[in-house]
């Protein structure tokens, strides 16, 4: 069977550690899954999805060993332009993710850079603005918007890449309540269209919309049994 993420034997060790973040992860997701990782902080969730979606890959950040497939193809063998085209990440602070001077032209950002026609731009902000709920912002500044306007911001900044694959790094810590319910939605929504989903989760109301849950603990993933 081939798996919308497939991780074999994954080892990663930050340049300035001795010891390794993480020690040895397997991990299979299909296609229209969502799935939770959970695990107290500095335990490695965050360097894990960097790994997924290619960011420390070849990074002069560290040494990583062990696989990665997206699609049955290992990230060894996609060019950069690929990986961005196949997997979208969220940050948990949309501050890092947001630096146009519109929110416009922050959505229109990623499609530029794969260099497509300037209609079929046009279409995807206006498809990635209208999901988020976003339309009647176009012309303002980021900056000027509230924390949970940000991250929706940056959620259509990453939809209008349209990847299978979407990696949520705590995207909702930020956000209030009715952002929450918002941002849940969507993601039900990507699921509903076959998206794959990956959720890196503190707050465990947010795992009612997960398929299935994992705990990364000591460098190692495992099944969530109800304790961290
Ligand atoms: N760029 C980096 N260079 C060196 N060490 C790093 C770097 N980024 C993270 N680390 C370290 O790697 C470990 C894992 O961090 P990571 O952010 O992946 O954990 P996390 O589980 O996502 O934590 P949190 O829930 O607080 O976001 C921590 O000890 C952290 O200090």
């Amino acid at each position: 069977m081939i798996y919308s993420i497939e991780v074999r034997d994954l080892h990663f060790r930050y340049l300035n550690k001795e010891e390794e973040t993480l020690k040895g992860i397997n991990l299979k997701v299909k296609k229209g899954e969502i799935l939770a990782i959970v695990g107290l902080s500095g335990n490695g969730k965050s360097t894990l999805c960097h790994c997924i979606s290619g960011i420390l890959h070849n990074s002069y950040k560290g040494d990583l060993r062990g696989d990665i497939l997206l699609d049955g193809r290992s990230l060894k063998d996609l060019k950069r332009v690929d990986i961005i085209k196949k997997i979208g990440i969220v940050f948990q602070d949309p501050d890092t993710q947001l630096f146009s001077p519109t929110v416009e032209d922050e959505v229109a950002f990623g499609p530029e850079n794969l260099c497509l026609e300037t209609d079929v731009i046009i279409q995807r902000i206006d498809d990635a603005l209208k999901v988020v709920g976003m339309e009647n912002y176009r012309l303002s500044n980021p900056n000027h918007l509230s924390g949970g306007q940000k991250q929706l911001v940056a959620l259509a900044s990453v939809l209008s890449l349209e990847p299978e694959i979407f990696i949520f790094d705590e995207a909702m810590a930020q956000v209030d309540k009715a952002g929450r319910t918002s941002i849940k939605n969507k993601i039900e929504a990507l699921k509903k269209q076959g998206k794959t989903i990956i959720m890196i989760e503190h707050d465990m109301t947010n795992l009612d919309i997960t398929d299935r849950v994992m705990v990364l603990k000591n460098g190692k993933l495992q099944e969530f049994k109800g304790s961290l």
